[in-house]
């Protein structure tokens, strides 16, 4: 049965960060995600995890500069150090909330270099990130997870494809190396998403899933796709982990505006209680 987590970087826009714990666990989730931690101590956060019942199931490593436009830096030549210490802050932040999977994203492809030079340094930096994550996190461990990201969102992201992903995955060759995927991403850049699932979940290198409808990135049942009959089918294929509800409400930060467009979810939430 798919369990859903709330995207507290996108949903509940309408309170502040620290408050969407609580706005998440009204409304009947039992677990989040979110980009950034980092702006706030790890043991805070901890505390309203604890205070709400919720787990945390998912966040980001450190991207680079964000407001300046970067978004990750694992595939950077000459970005090394930054990257380990990233990733060394973001170990220690997973083992404080108790989340099993950090996304490292890969970045953006620095203009003009080495197709091949960037493709080996995105492999160590994620190697890397996985060997520390097993190290420090032993003996459960954490999930190093790969998200192909769609190009009209973000413009020369280096990674795009689910074949890409899986192929990267292969020759990283490191056991808690998994994909996160979005089919928000996977179906604006590639589409046939039931057949892609079908042909990916039962390889056991998908740790995790990230909705919104499309092409708006709003809710689940507003756009093209018929999530209902996705859910089902991962549901079919024996998915019992986290979906990541990563949509901007389409009532934008309207009060209650993300509350009021979960109908789609209350099916869903009724069957994981019975
Ligand atoms: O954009 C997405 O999709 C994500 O999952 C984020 O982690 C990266 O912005
Ligand atoms: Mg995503």
């Amino acid at each position: 049965m798919p369990r859903f987590a709330a995207n507290l970087s996108l949903l509940y826009n309408d309170v502040d960060f620290l408050d969407r714990f609580a706005a998440a666990a009204r409304d009947g989730f039992r677990a989040v995600e979110f980009l950034f931690p980092y702006a706030y101590a790890p043991a805070q956060l901890a505390a309203l995890l604890q205070a709400h019942g919720l787990q945390q199931v998912l966040f980001n490593a450190p991207p680079g500069n964000w407001e300046a436009g970067e978004r990750g830096i694992a595939c950077i030549p000459g970005r090394e150090a930054e990257f380990r210490n990233g990733m060394a802050q973001a170990v220690k932040y997973a083992l404080t909330l108790g989340c099993p999977r950090i996304h490292v994203m890969a970045g953006l492809v620095p203009q003009g270099a080495d197709a091949s030079t960037v493709r080996n340094t995105y492999i160590a930096n994620v190697r890397y990130a996985a060997r520390l994550a097993a190290r420090l996190a032993a003996p459960h461990g954490i999930h190093i997870l790969l998200e192909p990201i769609n190009g009209r969102d973000m413009p020369g992201f280096f990674l795009n494809r689910q074949d890409q992903a899986h192929a990267l995955l292969a020759e990283i060759a490191e056991p808690n190396v998994k994909v996160q995927m979005d089919l928000y991403h996977c179906q604006i850049v590639e589409g046939d998403l039931a057949t892609k699932i079908r042909q990916y979940l039962p390889t056991g290198n998908i740790a995790h899933f990230q909705i919104a409808g499309v092409p708006e990135r709003h809710e689940p049942d507003v756009g093209e796709l018929n999530y209902s009959y996705l859910f089902q089918l991962l549901d079919s294929l024996g998915w019992d982990g986290w979906i990541g509800c990563e949509y901007r409400p389409a009532r934008g930060n309207a009060p209650h505006g993300t509350s009021d467009g979960l109908g789609w979810l209350k099916p869903w939430l009724q069957a994981d209680v019975n």
